[in-house]
């Protein structure tokens, strides 16, 4: 950088990024199918569907942030079971908070609803910008990049994965 680490604003910087980092990756050393523990039966066996849950992760090349929002849907199985919502955005929390890239990101949420859930179909979109090709680089503030992953009827039914996005455009 070329600065003089020893000036009194950058003095304590260091300690002030690890415990940055210590927080913006926290997830690392979650395990999200806790997350997913506590399921209820409520018998509703058609499309959940949590959209604009805020994201805010860290891109794993640069270290710099990528945000924006997730949408993530889920049709439950036959016995209905189902999660709190308040889950989904936990699972999106806990996903982004570790060195990522967004498609990675948006696999490993659908997975994780997969593998606890046992749902009929997943569906999760997200839509971010990301400041290294802001901030720096190619400089394209506002590009906004758009990853999906569809798991189960979300996949080989194109009607249910239509009614799904026409939800996430309506909101
Ligand atoms: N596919 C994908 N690429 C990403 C993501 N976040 C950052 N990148 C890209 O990762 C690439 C890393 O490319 P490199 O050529 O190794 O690094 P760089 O020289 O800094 O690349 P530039 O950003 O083009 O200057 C860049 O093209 C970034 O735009 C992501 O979430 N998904
Ligand atoms: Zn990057």
């Amino acid at each position: 950088m070329g600065e003089d680490p020893t000036r009194e604003g950058l003095r304590d910087t260091p300690a002030r990024v690890a415990r940055a980092y210590e927080e913006l990756f926290a997830g690392l050393r979650t395990d999200p199918d806790e997350v997913l523990d506590k399921t209820f039966d409520e018998s509703h066996e058609e499309l959940v569907l949590v959209t604009d849950i805020p994201m805010y992760s860290t891109c794993e090349h640069h270290l710099l942030p990528f945000h924006g929002v997730a949408h993530v849907g889920y049709i439950p199985n036959a016995q209905g079971q189902v999660t709190g919502l308040s889950k989904l955005a936990r699972l999106v929390d806990l996903y982004a908070r570790r060195p990522q890239v967004q498609e990675r990101l948006t696999s490993q949420v659908a997975d994780a609803l997969v593998r606890k859930l046992r749902p009929r179909g997943v569906i999760v979109v997200m839509q971010a910008e990301h400041l290294c090709m802001g901030m720096r680089g190619i400089k394209k503030a506002g590009a906004l990049t758009t990853t999906s992953a569809v798991r189960g009827l979300m996949r080989d039914s194109a009607s249910t994965r239509a009614e799904a996005i026409a939800l996430i455009k309506a909101r």
